[in-house]
């Protein structure tokens, strides 16, 4: 039996795993599952899978998880200490979904026990990728990527000698504007950039995609978990979002991960590595898909690919600049502070302060200074915000 945690289990990708785990009950023992502020939910879910713990990142929220959980043997926790304390508990298996920088430590928690992490949290890579992975190597844990593109990356360079990876691309639907001139976007509102065209997934996600900050957050999680410099990764539009990656090799051939948009496929091949087991995804139609399109990211009309280049071409803290930054930003669109274009800018203005002006580019990095450049970011951002206002 599989001893198993769920960090934003209340979560798209946490419901995706909840549906795995809940279709095989006998094969896992549930011993942590994490939320944020749907106690409803997870409590629902801690009941139906049996976990040992339920946590809560919110303090107030505890004696509203406890009275959800009255009668089920289920213990209720809640605020950060709690959280950690949940991802920290022995098991084998832990999947790293809570949206954000907030995953990051939670997810540094559960690799120090040595159990395998399947990492859905990409912003743990672009703030502190080096930090992880040695976490990783020192504890002995498994790290598996959970992000549809990384995963697809690392199953096409299975059995692959990485001296012979010439290129890696992922791709990128486009998202709801990929038709829309950059003019075009100066108006556009928080429900449409919720339109995604091809993946249901949270809202920070949806919007990071429209954004193109969720492909540039991506170029720089291939650099930082596969270890390829930034001049052999590309992101390329593929409006189908069927092809999610693809490894270009020394002698010309190209391996592409294909499968139909549906999280549970990469969410359940990293629960069985280093097996394949069935999954409850739909079998792909070729002649009903009947052609697949590509077409070039341009970076002039997508700022957040040629900012994700700064990134991974500086290093060190720039990652975590990048990270706050752009949550801090889409925060501000978000409540509407901020235009959707805005947010190019808030990011840009960031790194350009953070590791200009600040001197952040000659700070080492470690988990605290990390987590200091996080904290003056958001300060930074909210600053811009208040002087464009003005
Ligand atoms: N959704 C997808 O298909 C994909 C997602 N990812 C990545 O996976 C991660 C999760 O994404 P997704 O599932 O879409 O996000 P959701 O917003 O759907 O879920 C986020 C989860 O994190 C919890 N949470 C939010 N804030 C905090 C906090 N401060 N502390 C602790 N828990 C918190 C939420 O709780 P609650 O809702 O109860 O408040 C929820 O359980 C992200 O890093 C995303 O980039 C990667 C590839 C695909
Ligand atoms: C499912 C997944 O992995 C997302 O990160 C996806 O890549 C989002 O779609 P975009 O290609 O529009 O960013
Ligand atoms: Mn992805």
């Amino acid at each position: 039996m599989k001893r198993i945690s769920i960090l934003g289990a209340t979560g798209s990708i946490g419901q995706s795993t909840v549906d795995l785990i809940a279709r095989a009950p006998e094969a896992y023992a549930v011993e942590a599952m994490t939320g944020g502020r749907n106690i409803a939910l997870l409590a629902q879910d801690a009941r139906r899978l049996g976990a040992r713990i339920a946590v809560t990142a919110h303090d107030d929220l505890l004696d509203d998880l406890r009275a959800a959980l009255a009668g089920s043997g289920v213990e209720a926790a809640a605020g950060r200490a709690a959280l950690l304390e949940a991802a920290a508990r022995p098991v084998d298996w832990v999947m790293s979904a809570i949206v954000g920088s907030a995953g990051l430590e939670p997810g540094l928690a559960a690799v120090d026990t040595g159990a395998t992490l399947a990492l859905a949290n990409k912003e743990s890579l672009v703030t502190a990728g080096p930090i992880l992975l040695d976490h990783g190597r020192r504890a002995g844990a498994t790290i598996l990527p959970v992000d549809s593109e990384h995963s697809g990356i690392f199953q096409a360079l299975r059995g692959e000698d990485m001296a012979s990876v010439e290129r890696v691309i992922i791709t990128a639907s486009g998202g709801p504007f990929r038709d829309r001139s950059r003019e075009d976007l100066a108006s556009v509102t928080v429900e449409e950039a919720l339109q995604h065209p091809s993946w249901s997934m949270g809202q920070r996600i949806t919007i990071d995609s429209a954004s193109m900050f969720n492909k540039a957050m991506e170029m720089i999680e291939t650099k930082e978990f596969f270890g390829i410099e930034a001049e052999r990764i590309e992101a390329v539009i593929h409006p189908q979002s069927i092809i999610h990656a693809l490894v270009g090799h020394c002698d010309g051939g190209m391996i592409a991960h294909m499968g139909a948009p549906d999280m549970r496929h990469a969410i359940g091949y990293a629960l069985h590595w280093p097996e394949r087991r069935d999954l409850p995804v739909e079998r792909l139609d070729l002649v009903a898909l009947g052609a697949l399109s590509f077409a070039k990211a341009c970076p002039k009309r997508f700022r957040a690919l040629g900012l994700a280049r700064q990134v991974m071409d500086q290093g060190g803290l720039s990652g975590a600049v990048f990270n706050a930054a752009k949550e801090r930003a889409l925060d501000h669109f978000l409540a509407g502070r901020a235009s959707f274009l805005q947010m190019d800018d808030l990011v840009a203005g960031a790194l350009d302060r953070m590791m200009g002006r600040e001197g952040f580019d000659r700070v080492e990095m470690t988990l605290e200074t990390v987590s200091h450049a996080d904290q003056v970011t958001r300060q930074a951002v909210d600053d811009m915000i208040r002087v464009a206002a003005d």
